[in-house]
């Protein structure tokens, strides 16, 4: 269906006791779509992504997904969604086909079958010689890989990525970004959230940036572009987030360091 909207969410307000992080977030997102979902430090990037998930609560407005809204109590969506979080625990004690299958089962599918499409996984990503060896002996990019499959496996919707290149090396990177295209292209949608902009700016259909709880900007690359009249998305984002100066901000803090060691010549 042309223009399905899987995510929708109206006057998004949300409060931590000390901060006010999300100031009226209205956002449409439709089927097939790659959002670049981007903002600085502290902005409410993963705040958001938690609320659509369901794992923060106390939030004000409508979040809806996949047509539904999520306070009717019915979390059954949760199942046809996948999420890689950016600072993820996996229980290291086990081996990648165990927590994959555990993690397969958790989001509905049946043992036998998380089991063999966990294997047909780890060995699309060149893991298969390490698919019995604990995690906890993993290295940062191997880990990350692993997280990407647990995200995949059940074959979600929607995708909510946050950081998920990290740790991986340039082959990889390549082949994840890739893969995101063919999974949009057959419908899925994915929410990429990253600092890294030349991927946000190559990957994304639509990007979102997300500053002081107001959503700046919304467009594609193209019309974000036209509109600041700055050449890269970097430059764009340092416009519209009002950075000015990093070059006399790094010397500052190259003097700090330079004369706070106080070392006797
Ligand atoms: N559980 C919490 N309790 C209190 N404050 C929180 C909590 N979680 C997040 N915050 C605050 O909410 C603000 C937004 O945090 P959030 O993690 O959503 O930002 P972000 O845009 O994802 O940032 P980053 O790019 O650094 O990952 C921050 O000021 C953070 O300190």
């Amino acid at each position: 269906m042309v223009d399905e909207k899987i995510v929708s969410l109206t006057n998004l307000f949300m409060r931590y006791p000390n901060k006010q992080v999300l100031n009226g977030i209205n956002l449409d997102v439709y089927r097939g779509q790659i959002i670049g979902y981007i903002g600085p430090n502290g902005a409410g990037k993963s705040t958001t992504i938690k609320i659509i998930l369901g794992l923060a609560s106390g939030y004000d407005g409508e979040v809806e997904i996949f047509g539904k809204n999520i306070a009717s109590g019915d979390d059954s969506y949760k199942r046809k969604i996948g999420y890689v979080p950016e600072n993820a625990d996996v229980y290291d004690q086990l081996t990648p086909m165990e927590y994959l299958t555990f993690v397969g089962e958790l989001y509905g599918m049946q043992r036998q079958h998380a089991e063999q499409k966990a294997g047909q996984m780890l060995e699309a990503f060149e893991l298969e010689e390490s698919a019995h060896v604990r995690l906890s002996s993993f290295s940062k990019g191997m880990r990350q890989k692993v997280l990407i499959i647990s995200s995949l496996l059940h074959d979600p919707d929607l995708v909510f990525l946050d950081e998920p290149l990290s740790g991986l090396d340039a082959n990889s990177v390549m082949i994840i970004k890739e893969l995101l295209e063919k999974l949009a292209e057959r419908g899925k949608t994915i929410f990429y959230s990253s600092h890294i902009m030349d991927v946000v700016e190559k990957i994304s259909h639509r990007i979102v940036l997300l500053a002081d709880g107001h959503i700046a900007a919304d467009g594609s690359f193209e019309e974000l572009r036209k509109e600041s009249k700055e050449g890269s998305l970097e430059d764009i984002f340092n416009q519209l987030t009002g950075f000015v100066g990093h070059e006399e901000r790094a010397d500052g803090i190259a003097d700090l360091i330079t004369e706070a060691a106080g070392h006797e010549e």
